[in-house]
């Protein structure tokens, strides 16, 4: 890898990451301070589980819509078989939107962009996984501590994406050759912003992704079993096709 192709895919990566955000961090730092009432607050909780439950899944499906986009421009993610593109989104597409989402979340209140305005965990009660909120809240916490720039997030995105160890992978060696050139590109610009220290703290955050989302599908099938109607009939067909468990 000549140090010229790097540059080329950083800059590639970064570019899909932008044009595949659904909406501008910038512009969203202005409404950080937009909060829901008392009365949408009660609004949520008076919905039912599986109302609030079929509300997220779409909100998460048109997140997930844009990441499918993102993956889908980054070299590399093109040349792998449908079979081995499915795999990695399957796995990874919930991952990069809970990377993105925590770009949008407020340390000061405790507030993450939800339905146009900002919400505390207790918008969400009404979904009976209060372990999984508070999970995704530390999460963004966590991430929004390592200060990350949309450069740095677009590669760690691409990373958390291109990962070689998926299961059920066709050709786990190609993947590999991508994941390689995609770390390569996320240590050039970490030990160019002379931040080479973020590294390992970025694969730990990784393995905290990997719990959240296992979490994600314990719930989802909790929820499927209670309210298989909701699941099978409600949920938008990419919810499903991508993270119900068939
Ligand atoms: C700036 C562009 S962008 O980064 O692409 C972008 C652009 C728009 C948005 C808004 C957005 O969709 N926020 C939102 C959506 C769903 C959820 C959510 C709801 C429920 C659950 C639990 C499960 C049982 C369904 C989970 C999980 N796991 C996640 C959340 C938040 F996590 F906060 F609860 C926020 C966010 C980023």
């Amino acid at each position: 890898h000549s140090l010229r192709n790097i540059d080329e895919l950083c800059a590639s990566i970064v570019r899909s990451h932008r044009e595949t955000s659904q909406c501008r961090v910038e512009d969203l730092q202005a409404l950080r301070w937009k909060l829901f009432s008392r009365e949408e607050i009660q609004a949520y909780q008076n919905k039912s589980v599986d109302e609030m439950w079929q509300h997220c899944a779409i909100r998460l499906t048109d997140a997930v819509q844009y990441v499918v986009e993102f993956a889908k421009h980054i070299p590399g993610f093109r040349i792998l078989s449908q079979n081995d593109q499915i795999a990695l989104l399957k796995m990874g597409s919930m991952e990069v939107v809970l990377v993105r989402m925590s770009r949008l979340f407020n340390t000061e209140n405790n507030t993450v962009f939800f339905d146009g305005k900002f919400a505390g965990t207790e918008v969400f009660k009404s979904l009976a996984c209060g372990d999984l909120i508070t999970a995704v809240f530390d999460f963004a916490h966590g991430m929004c501590a390592l200060k990350l720039t949309e450069q740095q997030i677009a590669l760690f995105s691409a990373l958390v994406l291109i990962n070689a160890d998926r299961p059920c992978l066709e050709d786990r060696g190609r993947v590999q050759r991508v994941q390689r050139s995609v770390e390569l590109g996320l240590t050039h610009i970490l030990h160019r912003d002379n931040q080479d220290s973020l590294m390992h703290k970025l694969y730990q955050r990784m393995a905290v992704l990997r719990s959240l989302c296992g979490l994600h599908m314990e719930k989802l099938r909790w929820f499927s079993q209670r309210y298989p109607l909701t699941a099978h009939s409600l949920f938008p067909p990419l919810y499903k096709e991508l993270f119900a468990s068939e």
